[in-house]
């Protein structure tokens, strides 16, 4: 391992320099650049190994209504299948192939790429659906979205009777929502034949009887059928992966057919360390300057924990820099996390300035799926963040254990999707034959009572006797269920109760917060809860760094209540509030809001950073706080808007 990071002091002095910023280039694309580009992306397209095999998946999907795919990352499974299937005539009468993603950037790049692929504009025949944001419209033929998206369709439409195809991505997640969506979907594809069926057998019945009657009525009933198998055509199903367990898929679709697409387009070299590191955040940082150093030109995407680490490695990153001379300072840091504000995840897409290179902080939101332009070199400490579950205790945490072989795989094929690439495992290779082949799904790992509730809004009551592709332990269904009768969602004989059940099972919330919210508006605090569960719903809102920590502490107890943490979250957030509402009056001569927001936001970081609050998650639960507002239940929007109305409280940093 080089020296630089290992010989530096992490304690200097930061840059009072301005970091360089990725821009998007918003100068209009000549013709010539348009036909160019189209060009590339033909031909990149073409050499993808999916191309080779265009028609016998066709005709595999035509033969076959539930269909797994394995194919090497970057083959092209995601992006071109769909565009296969529609062009073989796979959505007839307005019908839609839906492809889910385990996440939500996932589906949006991908839906992104995927129309620009087809030359259209996103949100016509190409299109995303994620929570809080429906980027499709009514001719919109290939949708990408999340898994949890189509669970709540299912809420409304049963037959998910829009879709004639449904592709599972990225199966090997093994997401709860994926889990649950394949169970469900089992049952959307046997309701749709019987469905079919009913009426062969009604409509025989009619034809035969009309015989002998008025011959008018058979033409009649013919059209009737043709018209509900139109309606109710077989759903075709395909669960796609580059590193899931075929067999195990199979046996749960009774027997189903598995291919492979055999091929990758550009190779990855993995590297592995001599020895087994004991600080894998300082291995981190080393490669990250090694390659730097050392390599050629390319991207760096290093595989992070959690935003406290990714944070924690952007300072030292920049604290290192300032040690090397001035023509090798051109790194920069970005970062990305499930709970940073999607504008500014969709930073990681965006070409570094000339001459830089970027180094991008990800938690295992960046490990599926999406492609990033530019990154060629792949750090991979070999840990990750996971839920688990104590069903005895009913308690759920997050804890950080090592990846599995799947995981791995999908990591190191994050490089190589533009050209060759590298992938650094911080881990002995005899290491990587003890991990797990694949993660332990997470249905058996975390609490169930959304999934319950959801279940039972699905109409499906018998939660042990539904058919998981895994069943999860019985002790934490009963937990689950016990909690949920706990919180009045269930009546006495298991069934959702009407109205807490009801309401609580459309709130996409926590059961707990949910219920709260419930009960907040009849103890006349609801406004006091919107707050305590948008500032609970982010990674922690107090910083402590570990050499600061006594002031930090300091700083924490200007807020803190004798009451309890929910209120000390709820003081942190007023004391911001009232900051704003004050710099807003200072502001009332400022015509401009893009110029009050900035300074808004300025005012905020400061103050954010004097009082050790994690101003991004600050920023997330204002984020939250404004989106949970549609979802309250009926019965206290009035109180709400009428809240928003008096006080004017409106939050926009
Ligand atoms: N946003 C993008 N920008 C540039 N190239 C892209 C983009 N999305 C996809 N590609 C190209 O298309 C190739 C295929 O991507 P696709 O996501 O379809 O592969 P995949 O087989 O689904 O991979 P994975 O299993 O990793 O999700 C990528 O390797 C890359 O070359």
């Amino acid at each position: 391992m080089p020296s630089i990071a290992q010989n530096g002091s992490r304690n200097t002095t930061q840059s009072r320099k301005q970091k360089p910023v990725l821009k998007f280039s918003n100068q209009p694309r000549s013709a010539a650049d348009v036909i160019a580009r189209r060009e590339i992306i033909k031909r990149q397209r073409e050499s993808l190994p999916i191309a080779s095999v265009k028609e016998r998946l066709v005709q595999e999907v035509k033969n076959h209504d539930i269909l797994i795919i394995v194919g090497e990352t970057g083959s092209g499974k995601t992006t071109q299948l769909p565009q296969f299937l529609f062009n073989a005539g796979f959505c007839p009468d307005g019908k839609v192939i839906g492809i889910t993603q385990p996440r939500r950037v996932a589906a949006v790049t991908v839906a992104k790429r995927v129309a620009e692929e087809c030359g259209v504009e996103l949100g016509q025949k190409v299109g995303y659906s994620i929570r809080f944001d429906d980027n499709t419209s009514s001719s919109t033929r290939i949708k990408y979205m999340t898994d949890g998206l189509l669970l709540r369709e299912a809420l409304l439409d049963p037959y998910l009777s829009r879709y004639s195809v449904i592709i599972v991505d990225e199966a090997h997640e093994r997401t709860v929502h994926t889990d649950v969506l394949l169970g469900l979907l089992k049952n959307v594809q046997r309701a749709r034949v019987k469905s079919v069926n009913d009426h062969v057998i009604v409509n025989n019945k009619k034809a035969s009887n009309s015989i002998t009657n008025e011959n008018g009525k058979g033409a009649e009933c013919t059209t009737l059928l043709k018209q509900c198998q139109r309606k109710f055509p077989p759903l075709k199903l395909i669960i796609m992966s580059a590193s899931l367990d075929a067999r195990l898929f199979s046996e749960y679709f009774g027997g189903a057919r598995a291919v492979h697409v055999e091929g990758r387009q550009h190779h990855v070299d993995v590297f592995y360390t001599l020895h087994a590191e004991t600080d894998y955040v300082d291995a981190a940082l080393i490669t990250i300057f090694q390659i730097h150093l050392e390599e050629g030109p390319g991207d760096i995407l290093v595989f992070l924990t959690g935003q406290e680490e990714i944070e924690g490695v952007e300072r030292l990153v920049q604290e290192q820099l300032q040690k090397l001379p001035e023509e090798r300072k051109k790194l920069l840091t970005v970062p990305i996390f499930s709970s940073l504000p999607s504008e500014k995840q969709m930073r990681v897409f965006m070409p570094a300035p000339a001459g830089y290179r970027k180094v991008i902080l990800a938690t295992n939101i960046a490990e599926t799926s999406v492609t990033i332009p530019g990154i060629k070199f792949v750090i991979d400490p070999g840990f990750v963040k996971a839920r688990s579950y104590d069903p005895v205790k009913g308690m759920e945490s997050l804890i950080i254990i090592p990846t599995s072989k799947a995981q791995a795989l999908q990591r190191s094929g994050r490089a190589g999707r533009e050209g060759p690439g590298k992938c650094f495992r911080l881990y002995p290779e005899s290491e990587f034959e003890k991990l797990e082949d694949s993660t332990k799904p997470e249905i058996k790992r975390c609490n169930l009572s959304n999934v319950i509730l959801q279940l039972k809004a699905l109409g499906i009551d018998d939660i042990i006797g539904f058919d998981f592709l895994e069943k999860p332990s019985r002790a934490a269904i009963q937990k689950s269920l016990e909690q949920l009768f706990l919180l009045g969602a269930l009546t006495d004989d298991c069934k959702l109760s009407d109205p807490v059940g009801h309401q609580m099972a459309r709130l996409p919330l926590d059961p707990i917060y949910s219920k709260a919210l419930i009960l907040a508006s009849q103890f006349n605090c609801l406004e006091e809860m919107l707050i305590a569960v948008s500032m609970l719903s982010v990674e922690s809102i107090f910083y402590n760094p570990r050499e600061k920590s006594a002031e930090a502490k300091t700083a924490k107890k200007c807020f803190a209540s004798p009451d309890g943490d929910h209120l000390t979250l709820i003081n942190v957030y007023r004391a911001a509030d009232e900051l704003l509402q004050k710099r807003r009056m200072e502001l009332s001569t400022e015509k401009n809001e893009k110029n009050i927001k900035g300074k808004n936001e300025k005012i905020v970081r400061k103050w954010c950073k004097e009082n050790f609050i994690n101003s991004r998650s600050l920023k997330h639960a204002c984020d939250i706080h404004r989106l949970f507002t549609p979802f309250v239940p009926p019965f206290f929007l009035f109180s709400l808007r009428l809240f928003y109305f008096l006080v004017g409280f409106i939050y926009k940093f």
